[in-house]
């Protein structure tokens, strides 16, 4: 039996066309199935536990939407030891590329019904858990700008939803403040001056496909820091495109840690985000929980990239 959870409002209103192309292929196969159309992530995290409980075995929780949604039934899974298999139908589906889950809902469907178990590290942080990256600083900002923007409800009615993330961009770095920061990578101390943004990830990508930590792999039992500080605001607006490719990690001003616990304390309290979901503001401790789900992912994932070395990363101790 699958359990499917469907966010019919993820990336703009797909969730709901895809769940009905989806609908159609299981009534097709004979799947057995139970689906939830959760209206938000609150509620779907109670929902999806108690729809958990229900029975002892479920084949897969199959998530319909985007990284928020995945996010919103992490905790769980996690405590059900129910795996992950995802159709991606959000804006930026950063889960699925990690997995090399297809973006197409029906070679999705087949990696959910048909793929193999892969481990996944959970990161916890806030005394929730998160996929993807904790992020705080410039990041976290423009989600929380907007998010909480006009611009965002119109941009979303002209179907232009990366349009208002572009305006948040502009916006967020006329208004940004950076400010000194400490990061405890490990027991380790680095400081900081100057920093925009302190992301703790656990894949490569957010933001649809941003490469911030391109070392960064989900079953390694690690977390990686990326941490950028000390540059000015034109060099951030020249840094957004070299983060596509990943090369931005070889930049003077872009400080990389890894280790299997995060503490990001900024001198002037910053919002946090998981996985693209609000977690808060202020200091931030994350660990990195090895093997914490199982996601079920096509046979033939791309060989992974060999790890980077262990402990503190490329260049650390400070601005
Ligand atoms: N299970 C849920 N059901 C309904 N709404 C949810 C759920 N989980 C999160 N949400 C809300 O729906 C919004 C959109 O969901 P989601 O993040 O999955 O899609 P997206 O933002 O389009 O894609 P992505 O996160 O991949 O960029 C979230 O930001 C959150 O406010």
């Amino acid at each position: 039996m699958y359990l499917f959870v469907i966010n019919p409002c993820s990336g703009g209103g797909a969730g709901r066309k895809v769940w009905q192309r989806i609908e159609r292929m299981l009534k097709e196969r004979g799947a057995e199935y139970e689906a939830l159309l959760t209206e938000s992530a609150s509620s779907a995290g109670r929902d999806v536990m108690q729809a958990l409980s229900r029975r002892e075995r479920w084949s897969a929780c199959v998530v319909v939407g985007g990284d928020g949604t995945i996010h919103s039934v992490l905790e769980a899974l996690r405590t059900r030891g129910v795996p992950l298999g995802i159709v991606p139908a959000g804006s930026g589906n950063d889960t699925a590329r990690a997995f090399g889950i297809p973006l197409e809902p029906e070679a999705a469907l087949d990696a959910a019904l048909t793929g193999i178990r892969v481990p996944a590290d959970l990161l916890a942080a806030n005394g929730g858990y998160t996929l993807t990256a904790v992020a705080s600083g410039f990041d976290a900002q423009v989600a929380e700008n907007v998010n909480a923007s006009r611009y965002k409800r119109l941009c979303n009615t002209l179907h232009a939803g990366q349009l208002a993330y572009l305006i948040g961009i502009l916006h967020t770095l006329i208004t940004f403040k950076p400010c000194g920061a400490s990061v405890l990578c490990d027991g380790q101390e680095h400081r900081f001056e100057g920093v925009w943004l302190a992301s703790v990830c656990n894949l490569p990508s957010y933001g649809g496909g941003l490469l911030i930590a391109p070392q960064a792999r989900p079953d390694d039992g690690r977390l990686d820091v990326c941490v950028v500080h000390g540059c000015s605001r034109m060099q951030l607006l020249r840094l957004f495109p070299t983060v596509l490719k990943g090369s931005h990690v070889s930049l003077p001003f872009v400080t990389m840690l890894r280790g299997t616990s995060a503490a990001v304390h900024f001198d002037r309290e910053q919002p946090a985000i998981g996985d693209g979901e609000s977690i808060g503001r202020g200091a931030l401790a994350v660990r990195c929980e090895p093997g914490a789900l199982a996601v079920l992912a096509p046979p033939a994932r791309g060989p992974a990239d060999p790890a980077p070395q262990e402990g503190t990363g490329s260049r650390a101790g400070g601005a």
